[in-house]
């Protein structure tokens, strides 16, 4: 009979208790990498935490599915969940604790229902959590506009995070790219004393960008979904070529080949990779082509994917 694998890793669930264990580390000389998830770990999570240890001493992750970043028609409900896998990947990658809040890090009043503050299932209850944080520009737009209350439960979750964790350096991913520059600019903008890093994606071997929500997909639509990784091939081929540079060419042919694909598109844009701003011409700067796209879900509803690509340089 195989071995079943022990967790040793301590699993910290208690804010003081984490701000604790990164004060004794700090007293002790050392530096404290941070690395945020939901849980249900691929290699593109381990990726942040090989990055992780090369830029501090000691590495914390944290899981956590956020419910102030979804919306009630959202998958809060049905996102991939796996804890005691999520700790065995993070003891054998070297971490040296995970913090998995018992209950919701948010403020709860006895008797106000679940206390969530999942928008749309918010208690009402006047003493409940009401303070958010807000990157005013850089939450609108992309993602920010079919999911209307993610980056404020994204800005605020992170910022208590890094209250609790106290972390030197902080890692995020690149496939979410309006996330990982958003807490970039909050950071800037807020005197955070942590530097942001932000790694490239991690692929499948076909191309497909790893996600939690690829669990989700039926079999057909995991092949189909690939249109999304083809398309922008085809697109950072046609502007270094210079066959097509115009955005709103781009933009349209990759919708076209992802629809074609059975995919249902939310947006293809083209962007500055810096900044954000909108861009007319693809090869005037380094562009970013950002992608979200809905394909069905192997349960129930529709799985929404998004992918990117910079089209030229990565801003630092
Ligand atoms: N394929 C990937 N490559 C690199 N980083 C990734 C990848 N997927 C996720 N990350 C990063 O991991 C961190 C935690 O993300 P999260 O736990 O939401 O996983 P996820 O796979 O992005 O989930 P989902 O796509 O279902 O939202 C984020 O900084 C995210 O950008
Ligand atoms: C940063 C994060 C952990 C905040 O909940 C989440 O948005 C994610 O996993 O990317
Ligand atoms: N990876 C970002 C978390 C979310 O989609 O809610």
């Amino acid at each position: 009979m195989a071995e079943q694998q022990q967790v040793t890793i301590p699993v910290i669930t208690k804010k003081d208790e984490m701000r604790a264990f990164s004060r004794k580390q700090k007293l002790a000389g050392k530096t404290v990498a941070f690395v945020p998830t939901m849980g249900y770990l691929h290699e593109g999570h381990l990726s942040l935490i090989e990055a992780a240890k090369s830029h501090a001493d000691v590495v914390v992750a944290s899981i956590y599915v956020n419910p102030t970043q979804f919306s009630a028609n959202e998958d809060f409900d049905v996102y991939p969940r796996n804890p005691d896998s999520d700790r065995l990947q993070l003891q054998a990658a070297g971490c040296a604790a995970v913090f998995e809040p018992e209950g919701s890090l948010y403020h709860q009043v006895p008797g106000a229902g679940d206390g969530s503050n999942v928008v749309g299932r918010e208690s009402g209850h006047p003493d409940s959590h009401e303070t958010w944080v807000t990157v005013e520009r850089l939450q609108q737009g992309l993602c920010g506009v079919s999911r209307p209350h993610f980056f404020r439960g994204v800005a605020t979750v992170v910022t208590k995070l890094f209250h609790i964790v106290e972390p030197d350096v902080a890692v995020f991913g690149q496939k979410d790219y309006q996330q990982w520059r958003l807490i970039t600019r909050m950071v800037r903008d807020l005197d955070f004393p942590i530097s942001i890093i932000g790694m490239p994606i991690c692929r499948e071997n076909d191309g497909l960008a790893m996600s939690s929500r690829n669990a989700r997909l039926s079999p057909e639509s995991r092949a189909n979904a690939l249109s999304i990784s083809q398309a922008m091939a085809w697109a950072q081929q046609a502007v270094a070529q210079r066959q097509a540079t115009s955005a709103a060419a781009i933009a349209a042919e990759v919708r076209q080949r992802i629809t074609a694909a059975g995919g249902e598109v939310d947006y293809v844009q083209l962007r500055d990779a810096d900044n954000l701003h909108e861009v007319a011409d693809a090869a005037a700067q380094a562009t970013l082509l950002a992608v979200a796209a809905w394909f069905p879900a192997k349960d129930r509803g529709t799985v929404r994917l998004i992918d990117n690509m910079v089209l030229g340089q990565l801003p630092s």
